[in-house]
């Protein structure tokens, strides 16, 4: 029987990096083909099909350049000799890309992302294993229709649930509040639990012109109200707790929806959604009031991605908020 195809597009990241002994610090370095030739004993189980998208480091990624990848995704995901896509990524920004990719694409074949935290000076640099683990993951059966995964450590976490959650641990990539999907062990992907709730938006362009605003004690509306004078088309409010802002900022959020502008609450928490169920000034209730939309438990750089999408295909209020709302909010 013949191997199954996969196709990987390298995008830079620590994966792609190597330390300047000029300057003791890691920069892109490696090649592509330079990666792939420490991922030992591959062609016993894949083909693989390289594709050169970049190689910067993952702050250095930005939406249009994601949706340039989904656009390149989309084409190989067409072909017909193509079984699985890995995307090698920066781990800074990994999760956007995965959560855009996991909107934005339709896909049956399974489409994985993955970096490593250690760079390739590094002892135990972590690249090889993690491509291994991506692959053995592209070509299973079991990943097909799981929505964009994200495979680091051995574990399969879902785009839409996954987050950086340490700045050097190999282990960093956590769905925290719900568990990885499933584990890569013995060259085999075992899953574990489905993600029930996928949500799509079907759109080729992205709307930048979107902010995201954390919250703390005593701040006040002047950074939203900056945000309105520079033309924002959305803003994302990181809120604390349940979705609640200090009463100094509710002018601002006001200001904001008078002048058109699309408000999404998440929560500044790691874990759980936001509700409107606090009715003091600036408490949920009094947002909700306002015209504010739920983002659930989608932390602030995912609802930004997310409204930067649904703002490329809308202006209308109530049209995002059946984008952001519908299955995790009934009323
Ligand atoms: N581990 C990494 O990939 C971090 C790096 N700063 C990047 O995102 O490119």
């Amino acid at each position: 029987m013949s191997n199954k195809k996969v196709a990987i597009i390298f995008t830079g990241g620590t994966i792609s990096m190597k330390i300047d002994p000029r300057i003791s610090a890691a920069i892109p370095a490696l090649s592509s083909e330079e990666i792939m030739s420490m991922v030992t004993n591959i062609d016993r189980f894949a083909d693989i099909e390289i594709i050169n998208f970049d190689r910067i480091p993952g702050p250095h990624m930005s939406p249009k350049k994601m949706m340039e990848l989904s656009k390149i995704i989309k084409g190989l995901a067409n072909r017909k000799d193509i079984d699985g896509i890995i995307v090698t990524h920066g781990t800074d920004t990994l999760e956007e890309t995965a959560f855009l990719l996991d909107l934005n694409l339709f896909c049956e074949k399974p489409v994985v992302v993955t970096g490593a935290m250690r760079n390739g000076s590094e002892l135990g640099y972590d690249g090889p294993s993690n491509l291994a683990a991506a692959i053995c993951t592209a070509i299973s059966p079991q990943a097909k229709n799981k929505g964009v995964l994200v495979v680091m450590n051995n574990e399969v976490n879902a785009a839409s649930e996954v987050t950086k959650t340490h700045t050097l641990s190999l282990d960093t990539f956590k769905s925290l509040e719900f568990g990885p999907l499933g584990i890569v062990d013995n060259d085999e992907v075992i899953f574990y639990r489905d993600i029930v709730k996928h949500h799509h938006i079907q759109t080729d362009t992205i709307e930048e012109n979107v902010f995201l605003i954390k919250t703390a004690s005593g701040m006040d509306s002047t950074l939203i109200d900056f945000c309105i004078e520079k033309g924002a088309k959305g803003l994302v409010i990181e809120a604390m707790g349940r979705g609640n802002i200090p009463p100094t900022m509710v002018s601002g959020i006001k200001n904001a929806i008078d002048n058109g502008v699309i408000v999404v609450i998440v929560s500044r928490c790691p874990m759980g959604r936001v509700l409107d169920s606090y009715g003091y000034e600036g408490g949920g209730k009094t947002l909700r009031n306002l015209g504010v939309i739920l983002g659930g438990s989608l932390n602030g750089q995912k609802a930004r991605i997310k409204l930067m999408l649904a703002l490329s295909i809308t202006n209308d209020k109530d049209k995002i908020q059946e984008i952001f709302e519908k299955d995790f909010y009934t009323k």
